[in-house]
């Protein structure tokens, strides 16, 4: 059976490890022949590296492993680039989380004003791992799930129209593996789902199981109740703010029951509680170098010190193993019926073609086929076509360096009360953002 290459772009990521071993776990699946890293921070990936090549070593030496800062050493030879960069890292997270907090504005790694500047960061550095893919593994594929996925999906879409790239998220994986559970069903994969919106901004209008029998009404009947929390006893691992979140769709469901809404719609339709609830002292981006940053190295350096891998701290990362699906379904033509994010083209019928939507595509060796949605209600084609526009504005701002596209993003931004508010966050995150936006004019 051919055995695959893959280069895990952001080696450095916390992520890693638990991909490594997801990928491991599922190599039956995707049978590989080589595993590479690649990062810009060659400190960084490297800590995470030497522990990952004793784990290899261990569990599978069949499989060649490298890791490199040089992009031609990277992506020569590979079918894949998995690739889950964050420009700027934690540093930059943490300041796009509290700048919009000096105004009274919500800050959030993908939403709003700190989705917007990380965007206006990461755009250049797909674009050109794209093009570092193109010139050394051309019949490659990305699948990219660096964020933020959305502005991420809309840069490709207008600059590099042809490229073998998909863009996913694992969000609505997470909330599927809970409905499971709501559902007493093994596992997400008993289910199929119709969604539609954005990514970070969508919604299940219908869910079923393979008799094609109605599993939404027992889920709306949870959710109305206790949001996406679930059995918290087997979920102790969820840090205090997920449950939140979690917690919170409640909320979320009840501004349209029609449906079963992502999480991330709270930033979006409940921003003054999130502000309310948030400290601009200590924001998400603290609480993950906290914990799961802090966690991942230290596990990584005791590998390194005991020159083993055996009895380590490193967890699969299950709900990743979508990214092994979407492999999968390239290299051996399964079809599977996944949700990607994709340039609409009529799907969803009453929507703007050129918005790149989350909706579920069927995945063979030739790329995705997207599924027809239809028409969607008047409340969420509102908010996408408000939401749709600040992401095609913020690519505007980064091709053209234009300050005038980028306020008019913030200020379009349902996060955000006023132009003025808008401006005084913009000119904060330019002074921030020295060295990683475009100059802007
Ligand atoms: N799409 C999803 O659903 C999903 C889920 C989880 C995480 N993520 C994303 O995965 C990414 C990694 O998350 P993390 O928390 O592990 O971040 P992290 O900061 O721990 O790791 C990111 C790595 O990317 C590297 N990097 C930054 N810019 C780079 C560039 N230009 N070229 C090569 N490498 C570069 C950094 O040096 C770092 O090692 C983030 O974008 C995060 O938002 C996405
Ligand atoms: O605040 P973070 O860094 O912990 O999470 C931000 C990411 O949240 C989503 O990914 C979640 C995933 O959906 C959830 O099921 C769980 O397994 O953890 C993941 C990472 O924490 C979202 O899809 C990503 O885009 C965010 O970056
Ligand atoms: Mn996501």
């Amino acid at each position: 059976m051919e055995k695959y290459s893959v280069v895990i772009a952001g080696g450095g990521s916390t992520f890693t490890p638990g991909i490594v071993l997801m990928l491991l776990n599922h190599r039956q699946r995707l049978p590989l022949r080589q595993i590479k890293f690649y990062d810009n921070d060659a400190e960084r990936q490297e800590t995470i590296a030497k522990a990952c090549e004793i784990l290899l070593r261990e569990k599978a030496p069949e499989i060649a492993f490298s890791y490199t800062t040089d992009p031609e050493k990277a992506f020569t030879d590979v079918d894949f680039v998995m690739a889950h960069i964050r420009v700027g890292k934690y540093a930059m997270r943490e300041k796009d989380e509290k700048i919009p907090l000096r105004y009274n504005v919500l800050g959030q790694e993908t939403c709003g004003p700190g989705g917007i500047a990380y965007g206006m960061r990461s755009i250049g550095a797909i674009l050109e791992m794209i093009d570092f893919m193109e010139k050394y593994s051309p019949n490659a594929w990305m699948l990219n799930y660096s964020n933020p996925a959305a502005i991420v999906a809309e840069a490709t879409r207008r600059l590099r129209p042809n490229s073998k790239i998909i863009n996913i998220c694992d969000m609505p994986v997470g909330i599927e593996e809970r409905m499971a559970e709501i559902l007493g069903l093994k596992s997400r994969q008993e289910m199929i789902v119709k969604y539609y919106g954005l990514n970070h901004f969508g919604w299940w209008s219908d869910i079923r199981d393979r008799k094609g029998h109605d599993l939404m009404p027992k889920l709306k009947e949870h959710v109305a109740k206790y949001g996406y929390v679930v059995n918290p006893e087997a979920h102790r691992e969820t840090e205090q703010s997920w449950n939140d979140t979690f917690a919170k769709v409640k909320d979320v469901y009840a501004v349209d029951p029609d449906t079963l809404p992502n999480t991330y719609l709270k930033y979006y339709l409940f921003p003054d509680y999130v502000v309310r609830h948030s400290d601009p002292t200590y924001t998400r981006a603290n609480e993950v170098m906290e914990h799961r940053e802090k966690n991942v190295f230290a596990i990584a350096r005791e590998i390194i010190e005991k020159g083993t891998a055996e009895h380590c701290r490193f967890e699969t990362d299950a709900h990743a193993t979508y990214i092994v699906d979407l492999a999968e379904a390239i290299a051996f033509n399964t079809k599977a019926r996944m949700l990607l994010i994709v340039e609409n083209g009529g799907a969803i019928e009453n929507f703007d073609p050129t918005a790149m939507v989350e909706i579920p595509c069927i995945i063979g060796s030739s790329g995705y086929e997207k599924t027809c949605i239809g028409q969607i209600p008047q409340f969420q084609k509102g908010l996408m076509e408000q939401q749709a526009a600040v992401e095609k504005l913020v690519v505007e701002a980064w091709i053209h360096g234009s300050y005038q596209k980028l306020w008019q993003a913030l200020t379009l931004s349902k996060t955000v009360p006023s132009a003025s508010v808008a401006r005084q966050i913009l000119d904060d995150l330019i002074d921030a953002n020295r060295g990683y936006w475009p100059e802007l004019k």
